[in-house]
């Protein structure tokens, strides 16, 4: 049986970068991979969609041409076909530099296919079995596909599909409105489809703040997008050419139907054909693998990173689980999950950028909280670039003066907001930005502005 000093099973956001520093330290490392290279990120998720986001923001730009007194000869097309080629291209290079860093590194073999445990260091891959010491599980996760009646029987899309579809939906209904369905609703309603939003929650990302949700419903409203809050969908079936969709609301039809169907209610770890339970590697009930501060699971010599453990879901949270694990093993600089602090940007136009705690969960923690508040329509910069939906709101403690959480709605929210999450590793007090002379005219300008018009938050 091939035995190496260290086995990483997917090529997700941590285990390339993982396995290229325990290669150069001159361990022998496999890396096993079932599908693509560069895993959900790359191929099916950050990059792709990014791409289609900047497509689609630069025909929304070109149809407001007049607002800033530009003439375009015409009406703005957009051809998917080239869209998708573009966005093929980018995902290409990233892939494949990946791949080349990879193949590159005479330490480590890159072995395609699903890996199994047989055991708590023994995987099997196909035919193949392989043992190391030291086992990294990096396997990411999946869209979660509801057990709705009829959806067997129509034919669906998800993040992954969507992805691939040369030609322009008629009618998108998107069921789930949070990262996933909102992201492609207002991509794809800007590339000109009638685009609906089903969401059972009272509101849109229910896990932001209520008048974060309210502000991206109309920013999305707005571009003509139809949103249906507090509609349940139960079922789904074939209509025609059509697929509809039954949905259990308080308000509106019951009855919606559409060209095509994106389901995004959610994903689920890829865990269920790992074999964890022969490791006996443990899970708790959603399926991630259970991990400890430094990510070790329950076999010793095992550990989890990224998605499949549900300690974030994003790709920074995924390379951050790499550079514990490597400062931990290789550096002898421990580093742990808990230093981490929420930070994440949902990618609608203009980008929220969210870190720290939401305004309902500073309430919850007992602390006396400040609250600053700006909306964008007194922004210089916003102004001048005619995008004035959002504002930017920032939290302190008012007796410790640390900054709790911060969010911005608005042009290069997901950018400014690094300022604040910067502040809050160095621990240092709000004042400390308070006092820094910023840029201007930019909209990171006004975070000192708005953290010296602090107000007591009721
Ligand atoms: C549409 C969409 C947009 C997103 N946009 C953003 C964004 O803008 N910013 C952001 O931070 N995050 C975004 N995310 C989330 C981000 O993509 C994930 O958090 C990130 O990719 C997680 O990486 P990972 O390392 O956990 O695993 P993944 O990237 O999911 O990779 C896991 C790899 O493991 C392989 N694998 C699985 N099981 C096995 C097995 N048994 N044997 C061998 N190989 C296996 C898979 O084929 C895959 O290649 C987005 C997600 C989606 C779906
Ligand atoms: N910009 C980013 O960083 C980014 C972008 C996309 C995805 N992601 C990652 O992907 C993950 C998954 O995102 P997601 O949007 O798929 O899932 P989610 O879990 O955030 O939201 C799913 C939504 O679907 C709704 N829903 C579920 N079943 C429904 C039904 N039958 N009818 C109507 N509504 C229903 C839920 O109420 C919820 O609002 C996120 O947690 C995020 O980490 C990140």
């Amino acid at each position: 049986m091939p035995s190496y000093d260290a086995i990483v099973i997917g090529t997700g956001q941590a285990g390339p970068s993982l396995a290229l520093r325990l290669a150069a330290t001159g361990m022998k490392v496999a890396v096993v991979e079932r599908g693509r290279i560069g895993g959900t990120c790359v191929n099916t998720g950050c990059t792709p969609t990014k791409a289609m986001v900047a497509s689609a923001r630069t025909a929304h730009l070109a149809r407001r041409a007049a607002d800033f007194g530009v003439t375009v000869a015409g009406p703005v097309g957009v051809d998917m076909a080239r869209v998708i080629a573009r966005k093929d291209d980018i995902v290409a290079q990233s892939r494949e530099g990946l791949r080349a860093s990879l193949l590159g590194s005479e330490n480590i073999t890159l072995i395609e296919g699903q890996a199994r445990f047989r055991s708590g260091h023994e995987l099997a891959v196909g035919p193949q079995l392989l043992t190391a010491p030291r086992i990294f599980i990096n396997v990411g996760g999946r869209a979660a596909i509801p057990a709705l009646p009829g959806l067997g029987d129509v034919p669906y899309l998800t993040n992954s599909s969507l992805l691939a579809l040369a030609t322009l939906p008629r009618h998108l209904i998107v069921i789930g409105g949070s990262y996933v369905g909102l992201e492609f609703a207002q991509m794809f309603r800007r590339f000109d489809s009638a685009v609906t939003i089903v969401e059972m929650g009272p509101r849109l990302i229910g896990r932001e703040d209520e008048d974060v949700s309210a502000a991206v419903q109309a920013i999305l409203e707005g571009e003509g997008v139809a949103i249906r809050t507090g509609a349940h969908c139960i079922g789904v079936r074939r209509d025609g050419e059509d697929i509809a969709v039954r949905l259990d609301c308080a308000e509106g039809a019951p009855d919606l139907a559409g060209s095509h169907l994106l389901v995004a209610t959610g994903r689920r770890p890829n865990t269920d054909d790992l074999g964890l339970a022969e490791a006996g590697i443990h899970i708790d009930e959603r399926g991630h693998i259970v991990v400890d501060d430094q990510l070790r699971t329950s076999v010793p010599g095992v550990w989890a990173l990224g998605d499949c453990n549900g300690h974030g879901a994003f790709t920074h949270t995924a390379y951050n689980d790499y550079e514990i694990v490597a400062a931990t093993l290789l550096d002898g600089e421990p580093r742990r999950i808990s230093e981490r602090i929420p930070a994440y940007a949902l990618y609608v136009d203009p980008p929220l950028g969210r870190v720290g705690l939401t305004t309902a969960q500073a309430r919850l923690t007992g602390r006396s909280v400040l609250v600053g508040h700006r909306p964008m329509t007194r922004v210089a910069r916003a102004i001048e670039k005619g995008e004035t939906a959002g504002f930017m709101r920032v939290l302190v403690d008012a007796d410790t003066q640390e900054i709790l959480g911060a969010t911005v709605l608005g042009p290069g929210g997901d950018e400014v907001v690094h300022a604040v999450l910067d502040l809050m590793y160095a621990r240092a007090p709000y004042t400390v930005m308070q006092r820094a002379v910023h840029i201007h005219p930019t909209v990171a300008e006004l975070l000192p502005t708005v953290l010296g018009e602090l107000q007591t938050l009721e």
